[in-house]
């Protein structure tokens, strides 16, 4: 039987899962109801989230949550975050109230400008080129002009455009280096359809386009967030704990092995806070991954001092988010998230979701310089553990109170639900 299919995209709903079923899943009977229990009943609803994209034959969940208690700039915020995994949202709110004690967060927009490019070859001369290209400018702007004519209004549009030789990267190779101010959206679009424009008028016999498109790299779009308070109120223990925390963050300085994982527990916060408001997550991990790197060394996002006495925490990334355009305001939990968030602009959200990271990625060391990361976590995650084992809901009761402050290993929950079971 061929396994391969042509016009499965003209399919409905019903016959792609049948199909599916029939060709991939004969040995999972339940598939059709595992699938099916996921659509909503509102088919107005059902309708939207088919439609975000292609081939789309169930929906999939994850857990939406909220982190309260985060004070940023002296205003209170509590956070919506979506995501799968245990304890990152325990942890957001844990730094959110410990912080929030200590005068909060503080955060600032560092810059906003995006950055789209047409990458094209050329083997002539440079100096014709550039002649062409400096008389071309004014054209390459009018042409754009009503794309950009609103943005504009509300004081974006393109910034400047700029010829850049590459040949010495590569054979024959120029870009025309666009910058954006695309004020509350994310821009993808908007950038595109500009560079596409600026391509098409750009166009002639020698010049051969590649691609225009924009860059998700976007180290002029930056945003920092820190913390600081006295070491004296950082705790008991305060200059060990400050000690410990700054020789975590040294470590992930130097050494890209820890820096990496220190980032990943960073994009805890920011993916989840990015998706449950309905942004671009890939761009966002994509430009911030690169910017780890700008040095040429992959290295820890955050940074700490210890100066005179007082403990000071703070990370300082590239974003494109959008309050506006994309899924933002369409997916109807997007929305509810903007609207928890007292409906920010582009910039309020850039600093919201740098303090989600910042906040994480404290929690994550406090936890890893004191006791480890396994006893919160797997505190968190006992519960997961006791579903795959399938206990009852008397049974998880029971073991929720008798494993507190255990510690909890998959195998530890198992025995112990296998010694209940006997008793
Ligand atoms: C897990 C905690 C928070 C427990 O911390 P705890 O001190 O045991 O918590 P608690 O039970 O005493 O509760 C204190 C507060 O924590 C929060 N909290 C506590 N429990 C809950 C809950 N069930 N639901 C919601 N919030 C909760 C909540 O704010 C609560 O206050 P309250 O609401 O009672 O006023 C702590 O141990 C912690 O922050 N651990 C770090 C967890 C972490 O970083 N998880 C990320 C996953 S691991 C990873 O992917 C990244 C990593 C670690 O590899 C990154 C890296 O290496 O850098
Ligand atoms: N490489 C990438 O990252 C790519 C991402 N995308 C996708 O593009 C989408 C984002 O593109 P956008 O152009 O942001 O969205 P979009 O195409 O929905 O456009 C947003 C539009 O909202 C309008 N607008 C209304 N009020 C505004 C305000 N106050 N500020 C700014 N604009 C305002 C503007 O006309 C703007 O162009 C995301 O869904 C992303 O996943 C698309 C292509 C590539």
């Amino acid at each position: 039987m061929s396994k391969t299919i042509t016009g499965f995209s003209k399919l409905d709903k019903e016959e792609k899962t049948t199909w599916l079923i029939n060709n991939f899943l004969t040995d999972f009977p339940d598939s059709h109801s595992v699938l099916n229990q996921y659509l909503n009943p509102n088919k107005k609803l059902q309708q939207l989230h088919d439609e975000f994209i292609e081939n789309s034959i169930s929906n999939y969940y994850l857990p939406f949550a909220v982190a309260p208690n985060f004070t940023i700039n002296n205003k209170a915020y509590v956070i919506p975050m979506v995501i799968e995994e245990s304890s990152v949202v325990a942890a957001a709110s844990l730094v959110a109230k410990f912080w929030s004690k200590r005068g909060g967060f503080k955060a600032e927009v560092l810059s906003t400008t995006k950055i789209g490019q047409v990458h094209f070859m050329y083997a002539g001369a440079y100096l014709n080129l550039e002649t062409y290209f400096n008389s071309l400018k004014p054209t390459l702007l009018k042409a754009t002009e009503s794309i950009t004519k609103n943005m504009r209004k509300r004081g974006g549009g393109i910034l400047d455009i700029e010829l850049r030789d590459k040949t010495s990267d590569l054979d024959h190779y120029y870009q025309l280096h666009v910058t954006f101010e695309t004020k509350d959206s994310m821009g993808a679009n908007f950038i595109n359809s500009c560079l596409e424009t600026i391509a098409n008028t750009f166009r002639k016999d020698d010049v051969e386009i590649v691609m225009s498109i924009l860059s998700n790299y976007i180290p002029d779009c930056l945003v920092k967030a820190e913390v600081s308070c006295d070491i004296d109120d950082l705790g008991e223990n305060g200059m060990e704990f400050a000690k410990k925390f700054y020789q975590a963050l040294q470590i992930a300085q130097v050494e890209p092995y820890r820096a990496v994982t220190h980032n990943k527990g960073i994009m805890n916060g920011i993916d989840a806070v990015v998706i449950a408001t309905g942004n671009d997550f890939r761009a966002v991990e994509a430009g911030v991954h690169a910017y780890a790197a700008k040095s040429g060394k992959y290295k820890s996002l955050s940074q700490c001092t210890i100066n005179d006495g007082v403990f000071k925490f703070w990370i300082e990334i590239p974003l494109a988010l959008g309050t506006v355009g994309g899924l933002t305001n369409l997916h109807p939990l997007s929305k509810l998230s903007l609207n928890l968030l007292q409906n920010p602009s582009a910039k309020e959200l850039m600093m919201i979701v740098a303090v989600a990271g910042l906040a994480q990625n404290f929690a994550a060391l406090k936890a890893l310089t004191t006791t480890g990361i396994q006893k919160g976590h797997m505190k968190m995650h006992l519960n997961n553990i006791l579903n795959q084992l399938e206990a009852t809901k008397d049974e998880k009761l029971m073991l929720v109170n008798s494993l507190n402050n255990q510690h909890i290993t998959y195998n530890s929950v198992n025995k112990a639900l296998q010694q209940l079971r006997v008793q």
